[in-house]
C-alpha cells in the first residue's frame, strides 16, 4: 500500500487529501475569504499560513506525516511544459518561489509538498501544472507583435474530467472533441481536440470570462487609460485584475454561494453580475466551438460553481444548440494528483525532469 498526502492550493481554497493507493481516506477543503487572502502581498508570503493549515488539519485528524510514502502538490506557474508527473527539484522550487509565469496559489503546491516530504526523507511531485501547453501556433497570435497568448488554465481538472466523461460514454479522450469549462475562483474554458487543449484563454491574466476574483478580458483602451490615470500603482492594477476583479469587484465577495443567497434574498444587482458571468462563459464556449470547427462531442461544466444548478442552467440555455452539456460539479484534482504520484512510485511511469 502506498500512502500519499495531496495538497491543492487554489485562489479561494486549500484542498487536502490522504490517499491509501487509489482510496481517499481523508479529504478537507478550507475556504479562504477575500479579507484573509488580501492581507498577503505576494503568493509566497502565504507559505506559512497555508502550510500550517495543512499540518494542523493532519494533526487534528491523527494522521502522522511519518506514515506517508510521498507528497504530491498542484503545480504552478512554471515554464510552459508538457503534461505529466514531475519530481520537485531545485530548479522547479526556484521558479515556483519567484513565480516564473506569475503569481497564483498553485505555486505553493510544489513548495509545501517538497518541505513536508523533506522532513520525512520522501519524494515530492507535481502533476499536470497550470502551465501545460498544447496550444496550436495560430492560437498564440494575440494581435500585437510584442504580446504572445499563453496557455494558463485548470489543466489538471479539465483533463481529469474530460477523461472521466470519455470513460462514462465508453470512448477514449483521444478520440473526442470536447469543450471543458472549469468554474472556480478562476474560470477557464478549453477546446480539447482529440486529447490536446489546442486553445484556452489565459485564466489568470485578463483573458476570457470574468470569475469570482478575476476581471477576465477588459476593454483594452479603457484599461490603458486607467493604468495611466495616476490613481493606481502597478501592483494595485495587477490586484484589480486578479484577486480583486470579477465578482469581488462588484459584490466584495469571492464566494458564489453567498451571491446565490443574496439573489434569493431579492438582490437584483447581484443577479445581474452573476448572470453576466454565466453569459461570458457561454460566449467563450461558443468561441471554442468555432476553434473546433463545430465538431463538438460534448460540453462539460465543472469546478466549485458547477454545484449551482441555476448558474449552469443559464449557461446551458445559451450553448445547448452546439451539443449536449454535462455537469461534473467540484473537481477531480485530488484523485488526479494521487494517480499521477502513484504511477511514478509504483514504477509504471518515470517522473519527468523539470529543467
Ligand atoms: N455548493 C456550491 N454552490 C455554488 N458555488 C460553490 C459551491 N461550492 C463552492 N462554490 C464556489 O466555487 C468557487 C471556488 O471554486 P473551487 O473550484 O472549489 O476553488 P478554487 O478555485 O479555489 O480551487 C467559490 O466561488 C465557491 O463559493
Ligand atoms: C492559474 C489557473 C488556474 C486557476 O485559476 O485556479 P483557481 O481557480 O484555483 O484559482
Amino acid at each position: 500500500m502506498t500512502r500519499l498526502l495531496i495538497i491543492n492550493p487554489g485562489s479561494t481554497s486549500t484542498k487536502i487529501a490522504v490517499f491509501d493507493d487509489e482510496k481517499s481516506i481523508f479529504e478537507e477543503t478550507l475556504r479562504h475569504s477575500v479579507q484573509e487572502i488580501s492581507s498577503f502581498n505576494k503568493i509566497y508570503d502565504q507559505y506559512e499560513f497555508r502550510k500550517n493549515i495543512i499540518v494542523n488539519v493532519l494533526e487534528k485528524n491523527n494522521i502522522s506525516i511519518e506514515t506517508l510514502d510521498g507528497v504530491v502538490g498542484r503545480g504552478g506557474l512554471l515554464k510552459p511544459i508538457e503534461g505529466g508527473t514531475y519530481e520537485v527539484n531545485d530548479t522547479m522550487l526556484e521558479d515556483l518561489k519567484v513565480g516564473y509565469l506569475g503569481e497564483h496559489a498553485s505555486n505553493l503546491g510544489g513548495i509545501i509538498a517538497y518541505e513536508i516530504a523533506k522532513e520525512i526523507g520522501k519524494k515530492s511531485f507535481i502533476v499536470d501544472p497550470v502551465v501545460v501547453d498544447e496550444m496550436e501556433e495560430v492560437a498564440r497570435v494575440s494581435g500585437l507583435k510584442e504580446i504572445e497568448r499563453k496557455s494558463i488554465f485548470h489543466a489538471l481538472n479539465q483533463k481529469a474530467v474530460a477523461r472521466r466523461h470519455a470513460n462514462k460514454i465508453g470512448r477514449k479522450y483521444e478520440e473526442l472533441n470536447l469543450i471543458v469549462a472549469h468554474l472556480g475562483g478562476g474560470v477557464s474554458v478549453g477546446a480539447h481536440e482529440k486529447g490536446r487543449v489546442i486553445d484556452v484563454a489565459n485564466a489568470l491574466d485578463g483573458e476570457g470570462p470574468f470569475s469570482p476574483e478575476r476581471s477576465g478580458s477588459l476593454p483594452v483602451g479603457d484599461l490603458v487609460k486607467l493604468c495611466y490615470s495616476g490613481k493606481y500603482s502597478l501592483d494595485e492594477m495587477k490586484k484589480m485584475i486578479k484577486g480583486n476583479g470579477g465578482i469581488v469587484s462588484y459584490l466584495n465577495t469571492n464566494d458564489a454561494r453567498e451571491v446565490g443567497q443574496r439573489i434569493k434574498n431579492g438582490d437584483k444587482y447581484a443577479e445581474l453580475i452573476y448572470n453576466a458571468m454565466a453569459y461570458q462563459v457561454a460566449k467563450e464556449i461558443g468561441s471554442c466551438a468555432a476553434v473546433l470547427k463545430g465538431k463538438v462531442d460534448g460540453i462539460l461544466i465543472t469546478g466549485g460553481i458547477a454545484y449551482d444548478k441555476e448558474f449552469t442552467s443559464w449557461i446551458e440555455e445559451r450553448v445547448k444548440f452546439i451539443c449536449d452539456v454535462t455537469v461534473y460539479p467540484g473537481e477531480d484534482e485530488l484523485m488526479a494528483l494521487a494517480e499521477g504520484g502513484l504511477r511514478v512510485l509504483r514504477g509504471e511511469e518515470e517522473a519527468k525532469l523539470y529543467k
